[in-house]
């Protein structure tokens, strides 16, 4: 995926000329709906008024983020609750197109974000893998010669013709990271948020994990466990209420986050929408 086109400034820490993702200025604002009985008579008033829907409230989730993220760096995000770290992983997947700002992302990107994400759920289980295979940017030929390898891990060949409405939701999740972690991704997203399947799958789930880790050229993890960030990551990069805070080392970023940390409580109570 592509959007914008020039090459840009290198982001604090940031790779510079050879970034395969830049973000110039890039916002992300949220519109959420406060009242369900909002009626059909105050939306043509609205209207007729030309403002903005009385029963909406927006907030930017994304504010002005500079970066520049180049081959081979591994990137740990961190931040307090509905800081905009996952969201900041969507804009980058190409799901939330941004409000603002330029967007690059040269590569093809395994988003670990949202299992089921790009399923139809009325056809099989096999035709799925082709379907989420082509979202990745493989053809038939490359999916079939996948094939195999995803039933055997996902550990569900005895379901490949069942259509996808019957699975339960372990059941999705391990196929869906069966096909995302099968593929040699250039850019790797990763939100830990992610649940997939059972204790024993996850335990199986994790050595793939490390092993797609290793077989990307960019790696971006959300994560609220800073030894595990520590462990993978070389830059971190610190967002609080939709702005970078810190962009450097991971081992320093964090000890900034945690400097922050000690002094004010991280949660953000209700939706900024709410509060706004
Ligand atoms: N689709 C949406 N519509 C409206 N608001 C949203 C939507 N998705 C997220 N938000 C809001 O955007 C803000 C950022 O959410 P986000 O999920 O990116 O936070 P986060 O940093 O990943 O948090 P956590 O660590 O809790 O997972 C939150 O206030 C959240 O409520």
């Amino acid at each position: 995926m592509s959007s914008g086109s020039e090459s840009g400034p290198a982001g604090p820490g940031g790779g510079g000329g050879g970034a395969v993702i830049e973000l110039r200025g890039v916002s992300l604002r949220f519109t959420t709906y406060n009242d369900k009985y909002y009626s059909l008579k105050r939306a043509c008033i609205d209207l007729f008024l030309r403002r903005e829907g009385s029963n909406q409230a927006s907030f930017w989730a994304l504010s002005g983020i500079d970066l520049a993220i180049g081959r081979g760096e591994r990137v740990g995000i961190v931040g307090p609750n509905g800081a905009g770290k996952s969201t900041l992983l969507r804009v980058l997947a190409g799901i939330y197109p941004p409000s603002g700002g330029r967007l690059k992302v040269e590569g093809r990107v395994a988003p670990l974000i949202e299992m089921g994400a790009g399923f139809n759920y009325e056809l099989s289980g096999e035709d799925n893998i082709y379907l989420n295979g082509a979202l990745l940017g493989f053809d038939r030929k490359q999916m079939r010669a996948r094939i195999d390898r995803i039933w055997e891990f996902s550990g569900l060949r005895e379901f490949s013709s069942l259509p996808l409405k019957y699975y339960s939701s372990g059941m999705l999740s391990r196929l869906s990271f069966a096909v995302a972690t099968e593929v040699d991704p250039d850019i790797l997203l990763l939100d830990e948020t992610l649940s997939v399947g059972d204790a024993t799958f996850k335990a199986r789930a994790h050595d793939r994990i490390m092993s797609v880790i290793d077989r990307s050229n960019v790696v971006i993890v959300v994560s609220h466990d800073m030894d595990a960030l520590a462990r993978i990551c070389t830059r971190g990069i610190w967002i609080d209420r939709g702005v970078v805070q810190a962009d450097g080392p991971i081992g320093a970023v964090i000890e900034r986050y945690y400097d922050h940390v000690g002094e004010a409580q991280p949660v953000s109570a209700g939706h900024p929408a709410e509060a706004a």
